[in-house]
C-alpha cells in the first residue's frame, strides 16, 4: 500500500467549495484562505482529508475510467490498502499516463490532474535536503517539505517557458520538432533562461530557433503544462519588421518552420488532428488539440490576426 498512499492527491477543493455552494454564501476570498490554513495546519489538513477527495495515481499515472472517446478521473473517498491489480478491479478502471489521456479529460479533470501530477513528481525528486543529503519531510498538505537537520523548507517549483505566436502581419509562423507527433506544427517554445524578463526570453527564443527579431509583443495568457517537470507556459504574440522575414531554422531544436496564410491556419483549426499517413506518405498539416496554449494562442491570432501589439 505504501506507494499507493504515497501518491494519493487530495481533491478538498471540490469537495469543500460544493459544500459551501449548499450551506453558506461561498466566496473566492473565503475557499482561497482556507486552502491557504490548510497548507500551513496539519492537523486542520488531517481533518479535511476525512471528508476529501482524492485522485489516485500510480508511478505518476492517474486512475481513469474510459468513456467512448473520453476518459473520466473519479474521485475516491479515503481507501482500504489494495495492491494495484486489485485497486484497478475494485475501482473500475485503469492506471494511465497523463500524456496519453490529458487531451481526453474535460478541462476541470484535465487542470487537477495536471497539477497533481507536477506535485506528486516534484515530491518524488526532493526526497532529500541538497545542502545535509539527509531525508526531506512532507507536510500534511504536500505544499512543502523541511530538512529535520538543517529547517531548510523547500517549496514546490515550476519553470516559466514562453511560447510565441510570431507573425508578419499577414502569416504566422509554426514549426515542428521532431518529436512532435507527426504533421503537427505549432507555435515556438522555450524555457526561460535565468535572469530573463518575459520579454527578453521571447526575443532570445525566436532569434534563436528561426533567426528572426521580434518587432512588438503582447502578452495572451498561461498554462501550467506537467511535462517533463511542471512548466508555467507563457504565451504571447509577436510581430516581425515586415520584410524581414527569411527563416533560418536551427535545426538542433527544430525539424521544420514555416510561414501559414491566415486561410491555411483557420482550415486545420477546424480540423481534429488527423496522424493519418496519405498516399504520398505524408501527414496532413494539423495544430495542437484545443486544451493546449498554444491552440488557443493560433485561433486568437486567426480571429484577431492585426491586434495592437506592443513595442517589445
Ligand atoms: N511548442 C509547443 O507547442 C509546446 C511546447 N511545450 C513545452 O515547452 C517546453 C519548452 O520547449 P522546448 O522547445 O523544448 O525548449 P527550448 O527551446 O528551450 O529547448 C530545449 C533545450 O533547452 C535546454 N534547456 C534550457 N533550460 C532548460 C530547462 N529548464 N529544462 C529543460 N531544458 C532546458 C535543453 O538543452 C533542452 O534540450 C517543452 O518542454 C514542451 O513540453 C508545451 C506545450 C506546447
Ligand atoms: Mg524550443
Amino acid at each position: 500500500m505504501k506507494d499507493l498512499t504515497m501518491s494519493l492527491y487530495c481533491g478538498i477543493t471540490r469537495r469543500r467549495k460544493s459544500f459551501w455552494c449548499c450551506r453558506l454564501l461561498s466566496t473566492y476570498v473565503t475557499k482561497t484562505r482556507y486552502l491557504s490554513e490548510l497548507k500551513e495546519d496539519d492537523d486542520a489538513c488531517k481533518k479535511a482529508q476525512q471528508t476529501g477527495a482524492f485522485y489516485l495515481f500510480h508511478n505518476l499515472a492517474p486512475l481513469l475510467q474510459k468513456s467512448e472517446h473520453q476518459y473520466l478521473a473519479p474521485q475516491h473517498s479515503l481507501l482500504a490498502s489494495l495492491q494495484k491489480p486489485e485497486m484497478e478491479t475494485e475501482l473500475k478502471g485503469s492506471f494511465i499516463g497523463l500524456r496519453k489521456a490529458l487531451f481526453q479529460l474535460n478541462v476541470k479533470d484535465a487542470s487537477l490532474l495536471s497539477t497533481a501530477q507536477a506535485l506528486l513528481r516534484w515530491h518524488d525528486a526532493h526526497q532529500f535536503c541538497s545542502r545535509s543529503g539527509q531525508p526531506t519531510k512532507k507536510n500534511v498538505a504536500g505544499s512543502k517539505r523541511v530538512c529535520p537537520s538543517n529547517k531548510i523548507i523547500y517549496y514546490p517549483q515550476m519553470t516559466p517557458v514562453v511560447i510565441t505566436l510570431v507573425s508578419d502581419g499577414t502569416r504566422c509562423l509554426l514549426a515542428r520538432q521532431s518529436s512532435f507527433p507527426k504533421g503537427m506544427y505549432s507555435a515556438l517554445a522555450g524555457f526561460c533562461d535565468i535572469g530573463e524578463s518575459l520579454e527578453e526570453a521571447v526575443r532570445r527564443e525566436v532569434a534563436e530557433e528561426v533567426g528572426l527579431e521580434v518587432e512588438r509583443l503582447q502578452y495572451s495568457a498561461s498554462q501550467h503544462w506537467p511535462f517533463p517537470n511542471g512548466a508555467l507556459m507563457i504565451a504571447c504574440h509577436a510581430t516581425v519588421k515586415p520584410g524581414q522575414t527569411e527563416i533560418q531554422v536551427n535545426l538542433r531544436e527544430l525539424e521544420a518552420a514555416a510561414w501559414f496564410s491566415h486561410d491555411e491556419v483557420a482550415t486545420a483549426l477546424r480540423k481534429d488532428n488527423p496522424s493519418y499517413q496519405q498516399q504520398n506518405g505524408a501527414f496532413p498539416f494539423w495544430l495542437p488539440p484545443k486544451l493546449a496554449i498554444a491552440h488557443q494562442l493560433i485561433k486568437e491570432w486567426v480571429e484577431k490576426p492585426t491586434c495592437s501589439i506592443l513595442p517589445a
